[in-house]
C-alpha cells in the first residue's frame, strides 16, 4: 500500500468517524508499511495506539481489505525517536482472536493475551484526590492494588456520572502491573465485553473466548450496567465471573448505581456482584471539589507558567459547579486555555466571562421541598409538623431554619415561601428569615445546623 492509498483512505474513514474523532485518533496515524498481512503505523503516543486499536482497529481493517489489501492485522508503534509513555500498544486483532501486544516502540511483538489494555495514563493514584465522599472507595481501590492474596471479591466500585470510577480503575490496573509486570490485568468496559463476545460468536472462536477470559489474573469491567438486559451477554459474564471467582481471581467491576438497582441485570448476576465488597462514590463535596480544582491547578501551573489565579477564584468555582469532577475539570482547562489566550491574569471577571455557559447550566436548582424534607430529616421530626400549624418550639425552629435556608438557597420570594409553609404570611417568613441571622450569630448550635443543612443542600 502506497502512502496516497492511505490517504485516500484516510478521506473514507473521515466521513464515517466524523471530524472529532477523526482529528484525533485516526489523523495522528502514519502509514509505516505493509508486511506479511502486518499494517504498521507509526503513533506519537502509545495512549493513541491504544485507542485507536481498541476503537477503529475493525474500521480500518475493513477499509485496508475493500480496498484490495489483504491485511490480517494492525499494528501501532511509536517511532524509536518519539517519547514513550507507561502505556502499551494494543495492536488491533483481526481473524485471530489471541491479542498480541507490543510492548516498548520497537521492540519485537511478544505473545501476551490479553496483557494489554488502554489504560489512560493520567488515571493514577497520584493523581487522585481524596476526600470524605471517596475515601472508602479509594482505601479498597488500594487495598486491591497491593495484590495479594484476594481478600474481597468482586469489587464494586459505582457511583453518579465522573465522579472517578474509571479514574480508581485504571490506578488500580497501573499499581498491579508495577508491583507486577506479569500479572494479566485485562480492563475493558462492558461494552467492549459484549463486543468481543459477539464477535467470538459471530467468528465462531467462543472455545479461544472463554479460554481468554478466564486467563487473566485480574479482570476489570467498567459500567456493567451497559449489560443490563442483554440476556446472552449477561450470561457469558455470569461465567466467566464465576470461573475467575473459583479460581481466586480477583473481579473489579464499576456501575453506574448499585448492583440491587441495575434495571434488568439478572438477579443472579446482582447477586454475585453484592458478593464482594461494594463501594460507592458520593457525589463530591465542596472541599472535594476544591481539592481537586487545586491539584489540577498545580498542573496546569506547568504547562502554563506565566499564568496567575486571583485568590478566590478556585473557591466560587467549587461552591458554583456541580458535583460532576468532569465538569469541574474542563471548565478549568477552558479558563487556563482562555487566559493564556487573552495574555489576562484569572480574576472573577475572565472566569464569568469564559464560563457563563458552565455557570449558568450548573446552576443549582435547590426546591422549597427538598429543604422541607431535608430539614425534617436533620432533626427528626415529621414534615407535616414542619409544615403544618403547630408553634411548639421543637417545630418552630427548624421551620424557621427551613424558610431561611428557601431564602438563601432558592429564588422564591417571601410569598411564595409562606404560602409553602402551610399558607403562612411573607411577614412570618420575614421574621422567621431574621430570627435565624441573629440566632446564627449568638447560638453555636444554630448557625452549625443552619451550615451542616446548606452544605448538605449544595452538595
Ligand atoms: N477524586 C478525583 N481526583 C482527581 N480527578 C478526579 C477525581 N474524580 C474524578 N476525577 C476526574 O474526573 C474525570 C471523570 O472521572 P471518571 O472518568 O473516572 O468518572 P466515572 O465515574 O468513570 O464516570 P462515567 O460514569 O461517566 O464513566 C476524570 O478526568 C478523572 O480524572
Amino acid at each position: 500500500m502506497t502512502q496516497e492509498m492511505w490517504g485516500l483512505l484516510r478521506q473514507r474513514l473521515l466521513k464515517t468517524v466524523g471530524q472529532n474523532n477523526y482529528t484525533t485518533w485516526i489523523e495522528p496515524l502514519e502509514f509505516s508499511k505493509l508486511q506479511d498481512g502486518v499494517a504498521v503505523f507509526h503513533v506519537p503516543t502509545n495512549f493513541i495506539g491504544n485507542y485507536v486499536g481498541q476503537n477503529f482497529s475493525d474500521l480500518i481493517l475493513y477499509e485496508l481489505n475493500s480496498s484490495g489489501e489483504t491485511v490480517q492485522r494492525l499494528l501501532f508503534q511509536v517511532p524509536a525517536n518519539a517519547q514513550s509513555r507507561p502505556s502499551r500498544s494494543v495492536p488491533a486483532q483481526a481473524k485471530t482472536s489471541a491479542i498480541k501486544a507490543v510492548t516498548e516502540p520497537g521492540q519485537d511483538e511478544v505473545e501476551s493475551p490479553l496483557h494489554a489494555a488502554p489504560l489512560d495514563p493520567r488515571f493514577t493514584f497520584d493523581t487522585f484526590v481524596v476526600g470524605k465522599p471517596n475515601e472508602l472507595a479509594h482505601a479498597a481501590a488500594r487495598r486491591v492494588s497491593e495484590g495479594g492474596p484476594v481478600t474481597f471479591n468482586p469489587l464494586v466500585l459505582y457511583g453518579g456520572v465522573g465522579l472517578g470510577k474509571t479514574h480508581l480503575m485504571h490506578a488500580i490496573a497501573w499499581e498491579l502491573r508495577a508491583r507486577n509486570p506479569e500479572l494479566n490485568v485485562l480492563y475493558l468496559s462492558a461494552e467492549q465485553f459484549m463486543y468481543r463476545f459477539v464477535q467470538a460468536l459471530r467468528e465462531r472462536k467462543m472455545m479461544d473466548f472463554k479460554l481468554l477470559f478466564r486467563s487473566v489474573d485480574v479482570l476489570m469491567v467498567d459500567d456493567v450496567q451497559f449489560i443490563a438486559g442483554k440476556d446472552s451477554t449477561q450470561e457469558e459474564f455470569f461465567h466467566t465471573f464465576n470461573a475467575l471467582v473459583d479460581q481466586n481471581k480477583q473481579i473489579i467491576i464499576s456501575a453506574d448505581r448499585a448492583p440491587g438497582e441495575i434495571k434488568d441485570l439478572e438477579e443472579r448476576v446482582q447477586s454475585r456482584l453484592q458478593c464482594g465488597l461494594v463501594v460507592d462514590l458520593h457525589p463530591t463535596d465542596y472541599e472535594l471539589r476544591l481539592g481537586i480544582l487545586q491539584s489540577k491547578m498545580q498542573q496546569y501551573r506547568k504547562t502554563y507558567p506565566g499564568l496567575t489565579i486571583v485568590d478566590g477564584v478556585l473557591e466560587f468555582l467549587a461552591h458554583r459547579i456541580s458535583t460532576n469532577v468532569r465538569v469541574l475539570e474542563g471548565a478549568l482547562t477552558r479558563l487556563f486555555a482562555f487566559a493564556s489566550l487573552v495574555g489576562r491574569e484569572i480574576d472573577m471577571d475572565l472566569t464569568q466571562d469564559c464560563l457563563a455557559d458552565v455557570l449558568r447550566a450548573s446552576e443549582r436548582k435547590i426546591t422549597v421541598e427538598e429543604i422541607q424534607r431535608k430539614v425534617s430529616e436533620y432533626y427528626n421530626i415529621r414534615l407535616s409538623d414542619l409544615i403544618g400549624p403547630k408553634r411548639l418550639r421543637s417545630y418552630a425552629r427548624p421551620r424557621q431554619v427551613a424558610m431561611y435556608l428557601c431564602k438563601q438557597l432558592t429564588s422564591r420570594s417571601l410569598p411564595e415561601i409562606g404560602r409553602r409553609f402551610g399558607g403562612r404570611d411573607h411577614t412570618t417568613v420575614m421574621h422567621g428569615v431574621r430570627r435565624i441571622e441573629e440566632l446564627k450569630v449568638s447560638d453555636g448550635q444554630i448557625a452549625e445546623d443552619v451550615e451542616m443543612l446548606r452544605r448538605q443542600l449544595e452538595a
